[in-house]
């Protein structure tokens, strides 16, 4: 059974739905960091560094003014970089080996717009050249200085972004699963019955089986709210046995639970549901207070929405509870 559907992780992107805001930030600082520089250089008479400065400044702030203004970066995100580093670099062979020292928020700034393989290789780029540079501006000792500055910089943001990634996905978790039980959580569903739907209707087939515990109410009178508690656990357990990779377990509230069956026709949904009406009602874990669940199955057909199909397996799951409860009804 899916545990969680698939999330981004530190392994693919975990700066991407706030890179944005970062890019915008760091450019309109950069920007005013880089200006009295450009300024400074242009009362020294040296006019290309000076040039060089304020188009880096207004590459900067630009890109940072049309995040802002319009939501989208002035030039992509591969160009703002590759403007970079040729800026560092530029700098380098006028100012000579002490303008390196750009490098290294350049780098940092490399990881905070471009995921990471991305800024692996474009930092690899700007470290190669710029050892290459330091060597001949500063000497070997210094060139060794800068490579082993450099590369402990790179780690360190790296462990920062694996860090990030960590407690993304950490927050990710927690807030799509119910911490009760260990099922998913109503926040997700909207968007996967969505997505069941768009697919069922491009041809695959899905189903929803809906199961709520029979007289939980007595249950807990009898075993106080904790035991309550316990048996709601068990039942969970005792359903994830039974699914399959890829269905999904939804605590809906309270004793009430939903699963969404991918590649399921109505036929295999309803022996499905009756192996999970059987599995809970014979759970090792209950056998002491044994418990039974009222079942409606509802496959997927034309002409549903998520809500008026989560609608139908309600009306199925509470024709069960209506017939006598402990059993299955397929609509
Ligand atoms: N232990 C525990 N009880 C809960 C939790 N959430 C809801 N309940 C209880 O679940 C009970 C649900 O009772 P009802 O909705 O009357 O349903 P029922 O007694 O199961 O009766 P039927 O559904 O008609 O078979 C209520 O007493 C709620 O207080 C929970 O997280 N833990």
């Amino acid at each position: 059974m899916d545990a969680l559907p698939a999330q981004p992780s530190s392994r693919t992107d975990v700066l991407l739905s706030i890179r944005g805001r970062i890019t915008a930030r760091t450019g309109l600082v950069a920007a005013g960091l880089i200006l009295p520089f450009s300024a400074f250089h242009l009362s020294q008479g040296r006019y290309a560094l000076a040039l060089l400065d304020l188009l880096a400044a207004l590459i900067f702030g630009g890109n940072a003014w049309a995040l802002i203004v319009r939501d989208r970066p002035l030039m992509p995100y591969p160009a703002l970089v590759a403007a970079l580093a040729l800026a560092v670099l530029g700098s380098v062979h006028f100012v000579g080996g002490v303008a390196l020292h750009w490098a290294f928020p350049a780098t940092m700034f490399f990881y905070l717009v471009l995921p990471r393989r991305q800024a692996h290789v474009a930092c690899a780029l700007l470290l190669l050249s710029g050892s290459g540079l330091s060597y001949y501006h500063l000497g070997l000792a210094n060139c060794v200085r800068f490579v082993v500055t450099a590369g402990l910089t790179l780690l360190l943001m790296n462990v920062v972004l694996g860090l990030v990634g960590e407690l993304q996905q950490r927050l990710i978790t927690q807030s799509l699963t119910d911490p009760l039980t260990g099922a998913l959580n109503r926040r997700g569903l909207d968007e996967a019955l969505a997505q069941a739907c768009a697919q069922a209707a491009g041809g695959e087939q899905a189903a929803l089986v809906s199961f709520d515990v029979d007289h939980f109410k007595s249950i807990n009178d009898r075993l106080g709210h904790a035991g309550g508690d316990v048996v709601l656990r068990e039942v969970v357990r005792a359903a994830q046995a039974r699914l399959r990779a890829g269905d999904r377990l939804y605590r809906l509230g309270g004793e009430e639970f939903l699963v969404l069956l991918q590649a399921s026709s109505t036929a295999e949904a309803a022996d499905l549901a009756e192996d999970l009406r059987h599995c809970i009602a014979k759970a090792e874990a209950l056998q002491a207070n044994p418990v039974t669940v009222s079942v409606g199955v509802s496959a997927w057909r034309p002409g549903l929405t998520p809500d008026s199909w989560l609608g139908a397996v309600d009306t199925a799951m509470y024709r069960a509870k209506g017939l006598g409860r402990n059993r299955v009804v397929v609509t």
